[in-house]
């Protein structure tokens, strides 16, 4: 900045010319700007070269340190002597306007801002004595469609929708009304205001849907200083007056003796300068970009009329009150401060027609005149008190009448409170300020831990609730949840299908153990019969039809009785699939929803290093993390879910088993009685065969009681925890399985992971399991009634390995399966414990052949 004659300086304009990016690389970008110290020259196509010369040029190597030592170092020189300065970035968006003021401002890349402030508070330091104090404050604003917020304040609910007003008072100037101002006495103090500034921006415009690169961004620093031996530094300030600050009167003593002078630094990083047809915007965002538009233009035609005037032709009417931006930044454009803009530039040839709308804007902006004064101390009190007299006067004059003078009233009031409020008032209120802002910050806090709470609480409910209906209700209620409907539109659907399924299942147990209880009740009563006829010395009334006749009633209803077994075990299968079948579903989902909430995370990152902003946490990922809370809590759900159903079902097993006794008895009193056995069914022929102790075959039990009475004990359920890594196989053909399959543990894998259909494997003799290596398995399903044939020795291994006596079957796991065919497993294989293969098949064939 050249030395300042006042009333006679012009509006300094520096251009910088960012290096390519990799998207103008990728997209074919060529430079089209060449420079040299002073002029900026832009080459298109079949044009002539436009060139313009500025005060500055940096070039795309230039850096940090130069652009401060170029624009910065002036800026601050004016400002200890007392002159309002300010310095506006403008450009088209990503041309490097925050990279020029601020950048990573921790890093040693960091920009104007930071540098200035680091660069103040070493000279602070160096001149501040006992003689020369100084008092140093900062405010951070933001303009977002056409509202001004105060970005040192956190903007809850109850901040005025419509911002921040500007207002304007003879002798005060322009300024914001209740801006913050906070008493700063170091470098790091200013930087972490301004990451406070940053994070309520942050979080604002994610309420807003607003970026960094949409709203324009003013950081004020106002410096008060006061030199020589006075006693008591009585200078007074302006809280909310940033364009203007004011003192109170001091002795003639102290005026003359001392060097009391203020200034202020405004430091305006502007939106993105682009045409609204060339971002495609709709919508909200159009309205956004008229808003930009609307402020840059404003300033355009600002910039045009101080322009014209500086042509000094004739008077000209200056619109600042066009637009907030351009009303904040009066002062700086042709009032009372020193101006630089910094043009940004991309170099590409794919943004030329934008590059070339700035430098136009630059070029005009060049011509403006600027009237800085010094900031008099006394100058300005002399004109407050004068204005506060004229409207003492102005009031005094219409007490009488009917005009409403509150307006002077209020004006007086707050021109006098600006007038008695000292130095150390203003320490103080900037401290309450803090204090406040550190209380707001911790309700905030803790209203947010409440909210977690509660949602916690919300959630344990539902889980010890254990209401899978309520949990999907949930999820469908859940803010955002229509985003994932991709992966849950289905799921209210499959738990009406799971509830149905259970009911049904529920249904079928009830009738089984009905059938069961009238079969056990038919045997009984044969037996009874039999015993009467017995006690009779074997003398039957109707030469026994009658037994007959009850043997048939309760051959049929065995019958029964395994086909409903047969039904029931077809449910449970399929309630098990149903379960097996939708737990892969939420897994895929909390995997899908966890991964596109990082991938917008990532988004928002990579947006965050280009644009070189910060940005805050988007709400779409809040959503997703409360979803996949939601989604765990249904899958811990199903589980558990499953686990009771199968809690049940094995409970049910055992309801149904236990009967084997009774058939036995049946048998044996049937053979007493030298009944045709050959009129008993199949399966009973089966079951008395091979399970029973056959008194037609007059053999003793081809096994010890004990173990039968041990397999027989747990009925429900085939078991075996971490099976050998050898590959396992068993045997059966198709006529003696229609299918099998192994269930993984209840706590790891959930889903079947091996079967075996005859329809599918109509070649196939053998079931081959291969289970590959060490696996928990929970259960073994087997389906259908006839007996297994085939390979013996194949068949053993793999049951008697389920089947280990040392290992008892906790009810939990599950075998699901009717008992008839439970038992007649446990049988064979302890049977042939004991007996020959070629026994057992002998027994077989002549079961088969009775
Ligand atoms: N002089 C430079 N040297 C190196 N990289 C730069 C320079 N200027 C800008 N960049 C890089 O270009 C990208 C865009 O810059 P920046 O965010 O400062 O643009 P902007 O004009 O502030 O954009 P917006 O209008 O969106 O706020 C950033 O990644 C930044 O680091």
């Amino acid at each position: 900045m050249e030395e300042v004659v006042e009333g006679t300086t012009t509006v300094k304009v520096a251009v910088r010319v960012r290096p390519l990016s990799d998207k103008e690389i990728r997209e074919g970008g060529t430079e089209c700007v060449e420079v040299t110290e002073n002029s900026v020259t832009l080459v298109q196509e079949n044009q002539q070269p436009h060139v313009f010369a500025f005060d500055h040029v940096f070039g795309v190597d230039s850096t940090q340190p130069q652009v401060f030592d170029m624009l910065g170092m002036p800026l601050l020189d004016k400002a200890f002597e007392g002159y309002n300065a300010t310095v506006f970035a403008y450009g088209q968006t990503g041309s490097g306007k925050t990279h020029t003021m601020m950048a990573d401002r921790k890093s040693d890349d960091r920009g104007l801002i930071p540098r200035i402030s680091d660069n103040l508070f070493q000279r602070v330091g160096s001149l501040s004595s006992e003689t020369h104090k100084f008092l140093i404050c900062c405010s951070f604003l933001e303009i977002y469609n056409e509202i001004v917020y105060d970005l040192l304040v956190p903007r809850g609910k109850n901040a005025p929708k419509t911002g921040l007003e500007i207002r304007e008072g003879k002798g005060i100037g322009v300024y914001v009304k209740d801006l913050q101002e906070i008493v700063v006495d170091s470098s790091d103090k200013v930087l972490k205001l301004i990451d406070q500034g940053f994070e309520h921006r942050a979080t604002a415009a994610t309420q807003m849907n607003a970026t960094s690169s949409r709203s324009h961004c003013l950081f004020i620093i106002k410096m008060h200083q006061k030199a020589h031996g006075s006693k008591h530094l009585s200078g007074t300030l302006a809280t909310d007056c940033p364009l203007v600050a004011l003192t109170l009167p001091l002795s003639q003593d102290e005026q003359n003796a001392g060097n009391n002078n203020f200034s202020k630094m405004n430091l305006v990083d502007l939106a993105g300068s682009e045409r609204a047809s060339r971002t495609g915007a709709q919508g909200d965002l159009l309205k956004e970009g008229a808003n930009i538009n609307k402020s840059l233009s404003a300033l355009g035609n600002v910039i045009n009329a101080l322009s014209s005037m500086a042509s000094g032709s004739k008077k000209v009417f200056i619109p600042y009150r066009n637009s907030k931006l351009t009303r904040v930044l009066q002062e700086s454009l042709g009032g009372n401060a020193l101006t630089t803009m910094m043009a940004a530039l991309s170099p590409s040839k794919t943004n030329a027609d934008e590059s070339l709308s700035t430098l136009n804007y630059a070029k005009r902006a060049k011509t403006i005149k600027v009237n800085a004064t010094k900031n008099d101390e006394a100058e300005q009190i002399a004109k407050l008190e004068e204005e506060v007299e004229a409207l003492r006067a102005k009031l005094a004059e219409q007490a009488t009448g009917v005009a409403d003078t509150s307006r002077y009233e209020t004006q007086i009031a707050e021109m006098e409170m600006f007038m008695k409020q000292t130095w150390e008032d203003k320490e103080k209120q900037s401290l309450q300020h803090e204090e406040e802002r550190k209380r707001l910050e911790q309700e905030a806090q803790r209203n947010m831990e409440r909210l977690n709470e509660e949602r916690k609480r919300r959630f344990l409910m539902l889980e010890e609730k254990g209401d899978l209906e309520l949990l999907v209700q949930e999820l469908k209620a859940l803010k955002g949840g229509e985003k994932w409907t991709l992966y849950t539109s289905t799921w209210p659907s499959q738990v009406a299908r799971l509830l149905a399924l259970e009911n049904r299942v529920t249904a079928q147990c009830r009738a089984a153990v009905l059938l069961r209880d009238a079969v056990l009740h038919d045997v009984d009563h044969w037996c009874e019969k039999q015993r009467q006829v017995q006690e009779a010395g074997g003398k039957e009334e109707d030469g026994g039809a009658g037994l007959r006749i009850l043997l048939q009633q309760a051959e049929r209803k065995v019958g029964t009785m395994l086909r409903e077994f047969d039904s029931l075990a077809k449910q449970e299968q399929e309630l098990a699939g149903e379960i097996a079948g939708w737990i892969p579903q939420v897994q895929k989902a909390v995997r899908g929803i966890a991964l596109e909430g990082s991938e917008e995370e990532e988004k928002e990152r990579d947006k965050t290093e280009e644009g070189g902003k910060e940005a805050g946490k988007e709400a779409g990922n809040e959503v997703s993390e409360e979803f996949v809370e939601v989604l765990s809590l249904i899958l811990r759900q199903l589980d558990s879910h499953r686990m009771k159903i199968w809690g049940q079902v094995a409970e049910d097993h055992k309801a149904l088993g236990g009967f084997t006794a009774q058939l036995k008895t049946l048998a044996e009193c049937s053979s007493a009685l030298g009944a045709d056995v050959t009129e008993l069914t199949e399966e009973m022929q089966f079951e008395l065969e091979v399970g029973g102790s056959s008194a037609s075959r007059q053999r003793p039990l081809p096994y010890h009681s004990d173990e039968v009475a041990a397999a027989l004990a747990s009925p429900q359920g085939l078991a075996s925890e971490d099976l050998p890594d050898a590959n396992i196989s068993a045997s059966s053909n198709e006529q003696a399985c229609s299918s099998l399959r192994l269930y993984g543990g209840v706590n790891r894998m959930k889903t079947a992971f091996g079967g075996w259909s005859p329809v599918q494997d109509a070649e196939s003799e053998y079931i081959q399991v291969d289970l590959g290596k060490s696996i928990w398995v929970s259960s073994l399903a087997l389906q259908g009634r006839r007996p297994i044939s085939g390979d013996w020795e194949a068949t053993r291994p793999l049951l008697a390995e389920l089947l280990d006596p040392g290992d008892p079957l906790p009810p939990n796991r599950i075998f699901k399966r009717p008992p008839v065919r439970l038992i007649h497993d446990v049988v064979v294989v302890r049977a042939s414990d004991t007996t020959t293969t070629q026994d057992l098949d002998q027994r077989k064939t002549a079961c088969k052949t009775m």
